[in-house]
């Protein structure tokens, strides 16, 4: 099982303090910063110092490799039903790229680790050829509510996808986000989740040292 990681989750549409708030989140013992992006912009703009955790949440991921990497970024998630709408050949960048594996390659060719992400109503099992083939990727995301904003419920029934992948792939990087907090910790972390994305229980704290710590330990102990 990997190291934990702890990643308060940045908006990427909040770029007034983003650097600021980096810098808070880190010193209160954040590992990670994760980043949602759903728009090109500011986010360029910066240079990332603190490993920059990017959850892609649009449909031609292959046009912000580049960005991302000059920008700084650590790691690359990409959504798997964006590799199924390209299969069928119904957006643009099907033409630009063939398949997945040359997605990863390109991510690896800029210094980020590849990643992919699963939506709530999609199968586990979208995601094995991803793991299992050739230039695989490094960590899965299994969302815990609908991408798109924070503040939202915790799903549990999503444990089911996160025990299955722990079985699976004893050693893999497992991340969880949406929902992430004191009273819903425990669940991730026992079904085998080794990054955890929080935005609010984590922002919305007086101590937010105190939460990161927390959650920390709750996926240690269940190591
Ligand atoms: O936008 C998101 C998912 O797409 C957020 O990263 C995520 O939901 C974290 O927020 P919260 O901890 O408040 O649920």
């Amino acid at each position: 099982m990997p190291k934990a990681k702890i990643a308060p989750s940045m908006l990427s549409s909040d770029f007034a303090n983003l650097a600021s708030e980096a810098a808070r989140m880190i010193h209160c013992g954040a590992d990670w910063l994760h980043m949602d992006i759903m728009t090109y912009k500011p986010l360029f703009a910066h240079q990332f110092w603190a490993y920059l955790d990017c959850h892609l949440m649009v449909t031609n991921p292959l046009d912000y490799v580049e960005p991302l990497g000059k920008a700084g970024a650590s790691g690359f998630t990409f959504h798997v039903e964006v590799s199924k709408v390209f299969d069928c050949g119904r957006i643009t960048w099907y033409l630009v790229t063939e398949n997945w594996q040359e997605l990863v390659q390109q991510i690896r060719s800029k210094g980020m680790m590849p990643g992919v992400a699963l939506k709530p109503g999609t199968p586990v099992e979208e995601v094995y050829p991803l793991l299992d083939g050739e230039n695989p990727v490094e960590m899965v995301l299994v969302m815990t509510v609908e991408p798109g904003f924070g503040g939202q419920k915790f799903m549990p029934e999503m444990m089911d996808k996160v025990r299955a992948l722990r079985k699976k792939y004893p050693s893999l990087d497992i991340e969880v986000d949406g929902g992430l907090g004191a009273s819903t910790i425990d669940m991730a972390a026992s079904a085998g989740a080794s990054c955890i994305v929080a935005g609010s229980s984590v922002f919305g704290a007086a101590e937010p040292a105190q939460v990161i710590s927390l959650m920390r330990k709750s996926v240690d102990v269940a190591k």
